[in-house]
């Protein structure tokens, strides 16, 4: 089995509902995605998927999708604020922690096609939250509303 892994920088907002601690305030991060990808055979150029069509799906996604947007729960009632002001943020059935958003990543990676093994979401330089699915034991569905702003 092969591995190769591409790293992603980029900058998000949240903010966790129904948290006790400092994490229930609107804060931001500037986390890393570390995206792994596996294949059991190498490709007529040796490789799993080249690092360059990973940045540029991948990395082309993160970048319009979730770089520099405020990644919120669907019931944050913050919303209608954002809505009003033209804000754009990223609405998710799910509370928008670094689990959260390893697992949106990692769908996102499967969905292009490419043969993703697990997602990492480094959220500070101390906390990382990795993701992989569960084999025969799907998760609930994780939906993302994306709402561009003015
Ligand atoms: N399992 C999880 N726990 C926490 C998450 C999370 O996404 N998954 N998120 C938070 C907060 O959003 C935020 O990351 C703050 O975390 P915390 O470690 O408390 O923050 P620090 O600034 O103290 O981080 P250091 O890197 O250790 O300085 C909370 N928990």
């Amino acid at each position: 089995m092969f591995r190769v892994t591409k790293e992603i920088h980029f900058c998000y907002g949240h903010r966790l509902l129904n948290y006790a601690g400092k994490c229930r305030h609107l804060h931001g991060h500037n986390g890393k995605a570390v995206i792994t990808l596996e294949a059991a055979a190498l490709d007529e150029l040796g490789m799993v998927v080249d690092f360059s069509a990973i940045k540029r799906v991948v990395g082309k996604w993160i970048d319009d999708a979730l770089d520099h947007r405020m990644l919120l729960h669907q019931n944050d009632p913050i919303i209608p604020e954002f809505e009003r002001q033209g804000e754009p943020f990223v609405a998710l059935n799910a509370n928008p922690t670094a689990e959260t958003i390893a697992r949106l990543i990692f769908e996102r990676v499967a969905a292009q096609g490419m043969p993703v093994a697990e997602v990492t979401l480094w959220e500070t330089e101390n906390s990382f939250a990795t993701y992989r699915p569960t084999p025969g034991s799907p998760d609930p569905p994780l939906t993302m509303r994306e709402v561009a702003g003015r």
